[in-house]
């Protein structure tokens, strides 16, 4: 395993002992993010691990993170193998698992300058005040029914629309994946590529499949690719003149300009289709479920978040979304729910493209880098009181959650970091911001705030283990 690259002095990150071929991968459990944070209290900010035969290299500080991502940046922007991806994302064409290099270069270029623009985000904003105007509609309904409602559902759902509408420009539901909802498909996609799959860490088993994974990927492979086909065809046979162009559009538009200066068919298009659905379906929505919850556990921040909102907007109407700058406190709340409750704890997985020596260590060509930002959240060493929610604690200080401070990166820092930045957190701000400003909530089945059940399942996006069942008091005067 050792290369020439490295001198005698240099060695591996510290790391536990490992039980021969299986390395470390026993020592994860159902949330690995708050297994390895464990770990790592023990043995370092740069640890080593063994999954399989895969070198792992699990960071668990600002400071190692910032070497990762910034110093070395370069070295470590690539992504290791994934088999869901291999099969469901066009043989990795997708872009947040393509390998580093000019293909992934050509791919984020065109993603952010055709589709996550400033301008294009714009675009949609009238789509996103009508989704969520139906959403508090119904909770209005709710409301005067005194009625409970399933939150989590209910905000998934629009997380859904949202996303259905910008990409294919009409709301995909439930029996447009066969007999099964168009959500169940997605979701399944979700967690089978979450699930740690032998394959990816042992090639022999990959090919034996023994854990029944590989066939799961190649059936829901063929279900999106049908899918995604007739979605292109619908809008190459539709004549309807559009006054926003939704993702689809724009892609096939490239593709007939030849206007694009690297390959890109409909292979391609399926796989950022694939991407955006997923980056943008799932990730926003589960912030806003995290932040809910904490404010529903903390009366006083509630408080302070609605006079916010009643100064600025007042009971009148409602927020819109160019309201949302200045609004200083909507933004502490969010960062404090981001750094207790990443919807990423483990970022994305990055691998090395060559041999690298990282304080002092060998970090071997082709290692896994995990970057474990729910372990940097909740250390004692860089927040004091971790486990606690005090969004105070980033009044007056210029943390920002954007890439540039590492003690808060819930989209990542560099090359890799999200695209969709922008996107998300407009979405994640003005969806909390009406909810909190329409509506006081409280917990239904007489749960006590402090009783709240804050679990966690690990998945691409790390969500509530269980739904979050509220009762709506409506506030506005309209
Ligand atoms: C609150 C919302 C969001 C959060 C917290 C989030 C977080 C992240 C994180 C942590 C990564 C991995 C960074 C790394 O590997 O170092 C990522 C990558 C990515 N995200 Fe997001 N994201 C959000 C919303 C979105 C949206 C709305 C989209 C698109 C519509 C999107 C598309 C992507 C893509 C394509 C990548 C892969 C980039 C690459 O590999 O070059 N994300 N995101």
């Amino acid at each position: 395993l050792h290369s020439l690259f490295f001198t005698k002095r240099e060695r591996l990150p510290p790391g536990p002992k490992g039980l021969p071929i299986i390395g470390n991968l026993h020592m994860l459990g159902k949330n690995p993010h708050q297994d390895l944070a464990k770990l790592a209290k023990k043995h370092g900010p740069i640890m080593y691990m063994q999954f399989g035969f895969v070198p792992v290299i699990i960071v668990s500080s600002p400071e190692a993170a910032e070497k990762f991502l910034k110093t070395y940046d370069q070295v470590f922007a690539s992504r290791p193998y994934h088999e869901g991806s291999w099969y469901v994302g066009y043989e990795q064409r997708n872009l947040s698992f393509a390998e580093y290099g000019p293909y992934w270069r050509n791919m984020r270029k065109l993603c952010i300058l055709q589709l996550l623009s400033s301008h294009k985000i714009n675009s949609f904003q009238y789509m996103r005040t009508q989704e969520v105007g139906i959403l508090v509609e119904s909770l209005k309904q709710a409301a005067f029914d005194g009625a409970s409602v399933d939150l989590s559902a209910l905000i998934s759902s629009l997380g859904v629309n949202m996303s259905c509408l910008m990409i294919f420009g009409k709301k995909y539901m439930d029996n447009d994946f066969g007999d099964r909802g168009f959500k169940e498909v997605i979701q399944e996609v979700l967690h089978v590529a979450a699930i740690p799959n032998l394959g990816d860490y042992f090639p022999l088993l990959g090919v034996l499949d023994v854990q029944g994974i590989t066939r799961q990927f190649k059936a829901l492979a063929k279900v999106f690719d049908t899918f995604f086909e007739k979605i292109i065809d619908d809008h190459l046979q539709s004549s309807e003149h559009k006054q926003t162009k939704d993702f689809v559009d724009i892609m096939m538009g490239i593709i007939e300009s030849g206007a694009s200066e690297f390959e890109f068919d409909r292979r391609h298009v399926k796989a950022v289709l694939l991407d955006m659905l997923i980056g943008s379906m799932d990730t926003s929505v589960t912030a806003v479920e995290w932040a809910i919850s904490e404010l529903l556990r903390h009366p006083e921040a509630t408080r302070k978040l609605q006079k916010e909102l009643e100064e600025k907007i007042g009971l009148e109407r409602i927020v819109e979304e160019s309201d949302l700058e200045g609004l200083e406190y909507l933004d502490v709340v969010i960062k404090e729910s981001m750094r207790l409750h990443p919807v990423a704890p483990l970022l994305l997985p990055h691998e090395s493209i060559k041999d690298c020596t990282v304080d002092g260590f060998q970090i071997q060509k082709k290692s896994r880098i995990i970057i474990n930002i729910y372990a940097i959240g909740r250390d004692p060493n860089i927040w004091p009181d971790p486990e606690s929610f005090i969004p105070e604690r980033f009044s007056g200080n210029n943390i920002d959650l954007r890439g540039q401070d590492f003690r808060l990166i819930p989209f990542g820092s560099g090359r890799r970091s999200c695209p969709g930045l922008q996107l998300g957190l407009t979405v994640v701000r003005f969806v909390l911001a009406q909810l909190v400003h329409c509506f006081n909530w409280s917990l239904a089945d007489n749960t006590e705030p402090t009783d709240l059940d804050m679990s966690e399942v690990f998945g691409l996006v790390t969500s509530r283990a269980k739904h979050l069942n509220v009762i709506p008091t409506y506030r506005l005067h309209k």
